[in-house]
């Protein structure tokens, strides 16, 4: 077997780490703004701070265009960083290619949407999964270790026997069975972290809950830290320990996904709860996660001009004058251990006022 059935570090320790992550992309300048000395850049990502455990799920959760998918490709080590520090096992790590980025995706891996655009098309099974565990150096001994570590691997997910995908192209197989080979080509690796961007948005709903057993199964089995990224809340709840809410670049609220998604109190959260209020969605009809009721809310800001303040505020039914001025930290919700929201209306003077005086506080 190529991977690890029962890793020696204790759950819960944190493996990958985000530290005020940002990242700013340049844009092309206008003739106008040419003049200008500041430069113009997409604020993709602000101060994105995440920390991944062993044996755990983090669920990043936001609607598109609030830069979930920048935060993992940062933490792939494939974008370079605006500001902020990654840390796998609490050391900076800062990698650019050659060695050091393969000896870092040896640890940490990504899983994108799409497993047709993931896997090249004119090449099989065996060769996809041969060339991740050989690069890793999990291929075995000799050509019997190798079948055994492919048989392996398809066995890990559940494609058995596995006689009967090795010698199959991608576009044999359905688009559930493509994204297992894709995340069998991870597991080549031998990671002790899988970054899961929308792994199943792509998929047919009746098999969605299918991959994501597998990759939960795959987590205690394995002992992974595992980041889901995803615009469906409701599949926050089912699969993930924690659950992180972004909104247009930054992180609203985060904590245990029960509660994030149960009690939310970050008004955007609110909005993304109404808009996917079943949970059995999952496996059901209705795959448009962003849903109609967030967007009859009103539209994300420019993330090129993004408002000051609460980036929320503009669309927020809640907003306070300091609101359009004043960044809101993460502040502690009282209602479930590590829960929080990066909003004004739990500063404990707003609350305090509210108590006080509850109808000119709702005005
Ligand atoms: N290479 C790039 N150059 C410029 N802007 C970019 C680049 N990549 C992403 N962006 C911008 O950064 C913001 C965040 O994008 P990102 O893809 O991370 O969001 P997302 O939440 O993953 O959305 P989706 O679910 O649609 O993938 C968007 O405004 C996007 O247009």
């Amino acid at each position: 077997m190529t991977t690890t059935e029962s890793a020696p570090a204790p759950v819960d320790e944190v493996v990958l780490e985000a530290v005020g992550l940002t990242k700013h992309f340049p844009v092309r300048r206008r003739l106008r703004s040419l003049l200008s000395r500041t430069p113009t850049v997409v604020h993709a990502v602000d101060d994105v701070s995440i920390a991944l455990r062993r044996g755990r799920v983090t669920a990043l959760v936001g609607e598109s265009g609030s830069g979930k998918s920048t935060v993992a490709r940062l933490l792939a080590q494939l974008y370079p960083r605006t500001a902020g520090d990654i840390r796998l096992h609490g050391t900076p790590t800062r990698v650019r290619g050659g060695r050091p980025f393969r000896a870092y995706v040896r640890r940490v891996q990504l899983i994108l949407q799409d497993p047709f655009a993931s896997l090249n098309p004119v090449h099989t099974v065996r060769y996809h999964l041969t060339r991740s565990l050989r690069i890793h150096g999990n291929a075995g001994t000799g050509p019997d270790g190798l079948e055994q570590a492919l048989a392996d691997l398809l066995t890990r997910v559940s494609l058995t026997p596995p006689g009967r995908y090795l010698d199959a192209f991608p576009h044999e197989l359905s688009g559930g069975q493509r994204q297992r080979v894709a995340i069998a080509r991870a597991l080549g690796a031998n990671p002790e972290v899988l970054l899961a961007d929308e792994p199943v948005s792509m998929l047919d709903v009746s098999i969605r809950l299918g991959v994501l057993n597998l990759l939960q199964d795959l987590k205690d089995r394995l002992n992974l830290a595992v980041l889901y990224i995803t615009h469906d809340i409701a599949s926050a709840r089912y699969f993930a320990d924690e659950t992180i809410v972004m909104y247009a670049g930054r992180m609203v609220e985060g904590g245990d996904s029960e509660t994030v998604t149960q009690r939310p109190a970050h008004p955007y959260t609110r909005l993304l709860t109404d808009s996917a209020p079943d949970p059995e969605r999952i496996t059901g009809a209705g795959s448009n996660a962003t849903g109609a009721g967030e967007r009859g809310h009103g539209e994300p800001p420019s993330l090129i001009h993004p408002p000051a303040g609460c980036r929320f505020h503009p669309r927020c039914p809640h907003a306070m004058a300091r609101c359009a001025t004043e960044l809101p930290p993460p502040i502690p919700v009282e209602d479930g251990p590590g829960h929080w929201a990066a909003c004004w209306l739990f500063d404990p003077a707003t609350v305090a006022a509210r108590d006080a005086a509850p109808e000119e506080a709702a005005r």
